[in-house]
């Protein structure tokens, strides 16, 4: 066993027993039977009660000493001891605040939380699942209720870092992608992306949170995350930079073209608005209105016509034919260039994108027609959604899921599949990582006047002809677009 670090009699249930921490941060003590707290995994954080100290943890499963509420499959629990003398409790508080001290836990904490994302229960979950154990673990936070679009980015842009360990949203996956636009955009943004961001799922799209926790095979629950986050492990993520003319996007998650509707999960991740309204006459079917609609659509499918270049990683070499990447494709004099009224975006300052000469890698090609293209950058693209399997948060690659033609009953399968991530074993699926990629996506192949939808992260970034709003303005247009990655840029709190 490790050597103690504190060792004493104390009073645990009007007992007296031995208790001891010793240098692992492992806190024993007899009650009938042998007790033991983890501080590390366990132990949020301890006050002092008159003579008592009680330490306040959170554990897996049932049983326990004294339990506070239930959070899903962890519960808060109190150890209540009694030292037997004043000169011992010191020491005890002494020994315990060293220990937790030196984890390397956040202590200050910037919280977004949107009232609107999701079904609307972000502020509940909150008061109810985040607050109290923030509290618990002694962490000074300081809360901001998104009232707007793009609030979060713009108080990410302004924020006073040094008064902050990490910034947390309590929210879907859409704010802390407004959060990695706001520091991007920084003159400091070298130093301002380090900031450890982490996510509690409250919206719709929980797929950051889902990708984190499901890594370690916990839940996708708001006590997991938040516990992931006081106990402040951090993991590196890969930031890609999603380039037309000079507007520029910063994803985190995905971007995704081509096939709209199969599951109301991937709906809202491709063109949600397109089968909330096409699917509007089937009202009277309820909720499985989304459902019958995907049906329908994959009875008719819709393909269209484009192509894809991208650098594959080592190991992916065989996809496509050869090419050489095209300079024009994405700057100016580009098919790709934006608009008067987007040109009033380009900025001067913040990090602009990846540092690789395009030029000089080995670009290859694969033609449409298309059913659909999906770039990730985690497993999870919501919280049924494994859409990439393999992808990983730092290894400076995007999982690329391309689905040319394929009979209907094989992309039903396929989509049915898509909860395990079982999908990309079919032979109609090409799955492979690259390290760069365009996309040039064109028109359905069936009718030339209608084009698709390109979505990032959850937000429409392009609308093309003939789509649903085609006339209301995004951030890009349907034409050419640039994506590089850029290896381990950002931080996250993860539950490891
Ligand atoms: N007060 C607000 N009113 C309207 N929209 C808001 C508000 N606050 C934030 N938003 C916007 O809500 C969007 C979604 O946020 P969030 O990340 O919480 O959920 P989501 O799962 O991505 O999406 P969903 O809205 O489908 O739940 C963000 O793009 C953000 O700009």
């Amino acid at each position: 066993m490790d050597q103690a670090v504190m060792s004493d009699r104390v009073i645990v249930n009007g007992t007296v027993t031995p208790m001891t921490l010793t240098e692992d941060g492992v806190l024993r003590w007899s009650g009938g039977s042998q007790r033991s707290l983890t501080l590390e995994k366990e132990v949020l954080g301890f006050v002092v009660e008159g003579s008592r100290i009680r330490i306040r943890a959170i554990l897996e499963g049932g049983g326990g000493i004294c339990c506070g509420g239930s959070t899903g499959s962890l519960v808060r629990k109190d150890l209540v001891f009694e030292p037997l003398s004043e000169d011992s409790q010191r020491l005890w508080c002494q020994k315990l605040r060293e220990y937790i001290d030196s984890l390397g836990r956040p202590k200050r904490l910037f919280l977004f939380v949107n009232p609107f994302g999701g079904k609307k229960i972000a502020s509940k979950i909150f008061l109810d699942e985040v607050k109290p154990l923030l509290e618990d673990a002694d962490i000074h936070f300081t809360v901001q209720e998104t009232d707007h679009q793009l609030h979060a980015k713009e108080v990410a842009n302004r924020l006073d870092l040094s008064k902050y360990d990490g910034i947390v949203c309590v929210s879907g996956d859409g704010i802390l992608v407004e959060v990695v636009n706001g520091l991007l955009e920084r003159e400091d943004w070298s130093a301002a992306i380090k900031t450890p961001l982490g996510v509690v799922p409250a919206g719709t799209g929980n797929g950051m949170a889902k990708s984190l926790l499901d890594s370690v095979g916990e839940p996708c629950k708001a006590s997991n995350a938040v516990l992931a986050i006081i106990r402040g492990h951090k993991c590196l993520l890969d930031v890609a930079t999603i380039l037309q003319g000079e507007t520029r996007f910063y994803s985190i998650l995905m971007l995704a073209w081509g096939i709209e509707t199969i599951q109301p999960t991937i709906a809202r991740f491709c063109l949600v608005a397109d089968i909330d309204i096409e699917s509007e006459k089937y009202r009277w079917m309820g909720s499985a209105r989304l459902d019958f609609y995907a049906l329908l659509r994959i009875l008719d499918l819709r393909h269209y016509n484009g192509r894809v270049s991208f650098v594959p990683a080592p190991g992916y070499e065989d996809y496509g034919e050869p090419t050489s990447y095209s300079s024009n494709s994405v700057g100016e004099q580009s098919i790709g260039y934006p608009s008067q009224e987007q040109k009033i975006q380009v900025r001067q300052h913040g990090y602009q994108r990846p540092d690789v000469d395009l030029e000089n890698l080995a670009w290859r090609t694969i033609n449409g027609p298309f059913i659909s293209v999906w770039l990730h950058n985690v497993p999870w693209g919501g919280e049924d959604t494994m859409a990439a399997p393999d992808a990983k948060f730092s290894d400076g690659y995007l999982d690329l899921i391309i689905m040319k033609d394929s009979p209907r009953f094989s992309v039903l399968a396929v989509m049915t599949k898509l909860n395990s991530g079982d999908h990309v074993k079919s032979p109609y699926v090409m799955y492979l990582k690259v390290k760069a990629f365009t996309l040039e996506p064109g028109p359905r192949s069936k009718d030339r006047t209608k084009e698709g939808i390109i979505d990032s992260d959850g937000e429409v970034l392009a609308r093309g002809k003939g789509t649903y709003r085609c006339d209301q303005k995004t951030l890009m247009t349907y034409n050419k677009l640039q994506i590089t990655v850029d290896q381990g840029l950002a931080t996250l709190f993860s539950p490891v």
